[in-house]
């Protein structure tokens, strides 16, 4: 598809980062795009719904956590050109949330040091959030 054709879909995401500063990522299930590629835990903004309370609803839906508004700051972004959209996906920090990590949709989870996350095959778009994340956190 020709870029300037391609529809924007805007994913929030999220580092969850934990006591010891591992960072949380999830394996993308048989049967969906990417499927097998680690990423991190969100989903698409619905019409109307701001970033943050998306990722809000992501969380609660995909792990089984609660995140506050004033928890979740903003970390980078990552700017992509699928073949058939091209993707913009703010990457929040939080590193307090409650109830514990659960992956309610059968997903496999791996809390992961920052310098070992490029040990894990993740969508083209996250491949650049990976030294990012390894400076900040
Ligand atoms: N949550 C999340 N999505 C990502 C990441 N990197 C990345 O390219 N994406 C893409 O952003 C979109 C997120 O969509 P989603 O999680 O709400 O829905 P989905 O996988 O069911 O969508 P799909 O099956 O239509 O691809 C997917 O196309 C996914 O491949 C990431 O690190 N986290």
């Amino acid at each position: 598809m020709n870029a300037s054709a391609r529809p924007l879909v805007l994913v929030a995401a999220c580092a969850l980062v934990d006591v010891d500063g591992r960072v949380l990522i999830t394996r993308r299930p048989e049967g969906k795009s990417m499927a097998g590629l680690w990423e991190f835990p969100g989903g698409k903004v619905e019409p109307g719904e701001r970033p943050a309370d998306a990722l809000i609803r992501e969380l609660a839906e995909e792990l089984g956590i609660e995140v506050k508004d004033a928890c979740l700051a903003p970390l980078t972004f990552a700017s992509h050109d699928y073949e058939n959209f091209h993707l913009l996906m703010p990457l929040f920090v939080c590193r307090r949330w409650s109830g514990d990590v659960r992956p309610l949709e059968g997903q496999q989870i791996a809390w992961v040091r920052p310098v070992r996350l490029g040990d894990y095959p993740m969508p083209p778009a996250d491949i650049p959030l990976v030294p990012i994340l390894r400076d900040l956190l």
